[in-house]
This record gives C-alpha cells, structure tokens and sequence, in this order.
C-alpha cells in the first residue's frame, strides 16, 4: 500500500524536554489511523509537526508527497483539539467559510454544506447560529468545516472528546465515510475503544515513544487472555494452575476473592479451568477474557491510557 504519510525518526524537543523520540511510522493512502496513547503522550505534538505548524527537531516527514505539511494544506483537513467556531455564525456560513480557507468559493462552500449537514441529519440547524447547537451538533458541524474542501488527508485530534456516547457513534460513522470515500484518516485519541472499532491500524504512543504499529489484531495478539475467577480461593492455588502465568487480587470480600489469572502465551484457559474444577477448588464464577486494545495497551508500554503524562514545566501549572 503506498504511504500517504511517513515519519521517519522524529524528534521534538521543547528547550530541555524531550516530548517526541525517535517516531517512525507510515499511514497507508486511504486508510484509517488511531494515533494512541494518554493526554500528554506526544500525539498534538506530533500532529503540529505533521501540519508543518511547528517544525521537528530532527527526522524527515512527508505527507502527500510534500516534506512541509504547508505545501500541501489545501489537500489537507485538520480538526484541532482546541476547537470553536464563530458563535453568531450560521453553520453553514462557518463551514463555507472554512471551505474559502482552503480555496473552495464561497457559493460552492454553502452548497456542499448544506447537503453535508443534511447527510448528517442536521438540516434542521442550517439556520441556527452556531451558539444555539448541541455540542454534539457542533462538533459534527465542526468536522464538516474541516473537510468541505474533500480533503485526501485528514487529520482528527481526538475528535471525540466531551462527546455523549451516541454522538461518538455519529463521528464514528462520520469517519468511515470519510475512508469510503476515499480520504486517509490520522486521529488521535487516549479512549481505546473508538480505535478498536475503526481502525485500519494503530500506533501506540507513551511518554513520547512508540511502543506498538500494526493492526488491533496484531496488537491483541501480544497481549495474553486472561481467566477471572472468584469464590474461597487463594491467590497461590492458582497460581498453581497449568497455562497460569501469574495472579492478581482484584477484589477482596469477606474471604471471597476476584483473581485475576494471567495466561501464559499461547494458553486457551480451557485446561486451566478444567484443573480448577478437578482440583476442587472452590469457583462460583469464572470468566475467559479476550484481551481488549486497552489491555494491550497496559501490556507493551506498562502506562494506563487513561493516565494524564503531560510534563508541568518547573513553576508552572500545565495549561490544562
Ligand atoms: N510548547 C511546549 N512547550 C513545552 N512543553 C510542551 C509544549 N507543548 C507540549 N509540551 C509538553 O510535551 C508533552 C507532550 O504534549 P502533547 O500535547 O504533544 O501530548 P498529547 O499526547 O497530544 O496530549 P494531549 O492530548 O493532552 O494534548 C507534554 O508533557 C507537554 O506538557
């Protein structure tokens, strides 16, 4: 597959802070991309690098061919983090208006947005201002302003923060057309889920280094199944198990526990079950999991996604 985008050792550094290490990874043209990892990772860092807003310390990157994501912006859509559009503007005024940033005429601009927030359900609010929107309108009207010139390059960063649930399904869809259509897709995201059901392939990103590319497939594979079992059971029982690698206490009450089993590479759990049960053991539930993307997350970088890693500058609160 040819390559719509690539990172080639990049670095970043902010005076004496080394944010971005040695970053390589390539996005597929016309694929989905989940650029992961916790708030303060890299990933903003590395989009602004990507845009050409802020140059790398050192490494090479090209997108659509260009060595300076400048050169190609009108090719290019971007959904900042930092998101707001003018409040007493129409919805379709704001995107046109984002379309004539990119070279689109403004009469073409209002055209297409009127038939986009029509796709999106949103024909009701054409004629609203942007204040009176729902967040969730105004996010999606927000990512139609980021791609009404059909961008072949678009790049989200994390597009579904302070999104209810039902919303984020609706920037999902959103975004699977966008790759039905034929765009190449980078988002960022700490929220594992929403890569797990979109993504072509991921890149896991934690304390400025990648620690995983490839398919969420490939990424669950690295990461072991794991066997839940609660009852009057103690943690070296089984420990003692066959396929048992090692255990967790996951819960405590009243001398029933929750342990969590961890299985060794290439174990099913069926044989350590049945030892279980053989053994007499006393198990009143027991639960087989598939590793999810965020185990595997937890497994090849050892960080939680969930945690904050953004460093505060000496004297300082972090912005956020
Ligand atoms: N301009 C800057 N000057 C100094 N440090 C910075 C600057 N921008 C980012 N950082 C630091 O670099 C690290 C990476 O930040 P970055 O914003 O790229 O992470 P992130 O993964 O995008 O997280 P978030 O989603 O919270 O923005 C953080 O520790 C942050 O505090």
């Amino acid at each position: 597959m040819t390559a719509a985008l690539t990172l080639q050792d990049v670095n970043k550094r902010y005076g004496g802070f080394h944010a971005v290490r040695d970053l390589s990874f390539e996005v597929g043209k016309g694929s989905i991309c989940g650029f992961l990892g916790p708030n303060g990772a890299g990933k903003t860092s590395t989009i602004r690098m990507i845009l050409g807003l802020q140059p790398a310390t050192s490494g090479r990157i090209e997108i659509l061919g260009a060595d300076d994501g400048r050169r190609v912006r009108n090719r290019i859509g971007f959904l900042p983090e930092e998101r707001g559009l003018y409040k007493k503007m129409t919805p379709v005024d704001a995107i046109a208006f984002f379309g004539a940033l990119k070279g689109l005429p403004l009469g073409e601009g209002r055209r297409r947005a009127r038939e986009m927030l029509e796709q999106q359900g949103l024909g009701g609010a054409s004629r609203k201002k942007m204040k009176e929107l729902s967040k969730g309108m105004a996010q999606k009207v927000q990512l139609i302003a980021a791609v009404v010139h059909r961008p072949e390059f678009v790049i989200l960063d994390e597009p579904f923060s302070g999104l209810d649930p039902v919303n984020q399904q609706g920037l999902e869809q959103m975004i699977r057309g966008l790759a039905a259509d034929g765009a190449t897709v980078l988002f960022s995201t700490h929220v594992m889920q929403h890569a797990e059901r979109l993504c072509d392939k991921v890149v896991l990103l934690a304390r400025g280094r990648k620690a995983f590319e490839g398919t969420v497939d490939e990424a669950k594979a690295t990461s072991r199944r794991f066997l839940e079992l609660e009852g009057v059971i103690e943690a070296g029982q089984v420990a003692a198990l066959p396929g048992v690698s090692n255990v967790e206490i996951a819960a405590e009450n009243d001398g029933v526990r929750v342990l969590k089993a961890h299985l060794a590479p290439g174990a099913r759990g069926q044989e350590t079950l049945k030892a279980a049960f053989l053994g007499g053991l006393d198990v009143r539930r027991f639960d087989l999991r598939e590793p999810s993307l965020h185990d595997a997350f937890i497994d090849l970088t050892g960080d939680n996604p969930d945690q904050d890693q953004s460093v505060k500058p000496a004297g300082q609160e972090a912005a956020r």
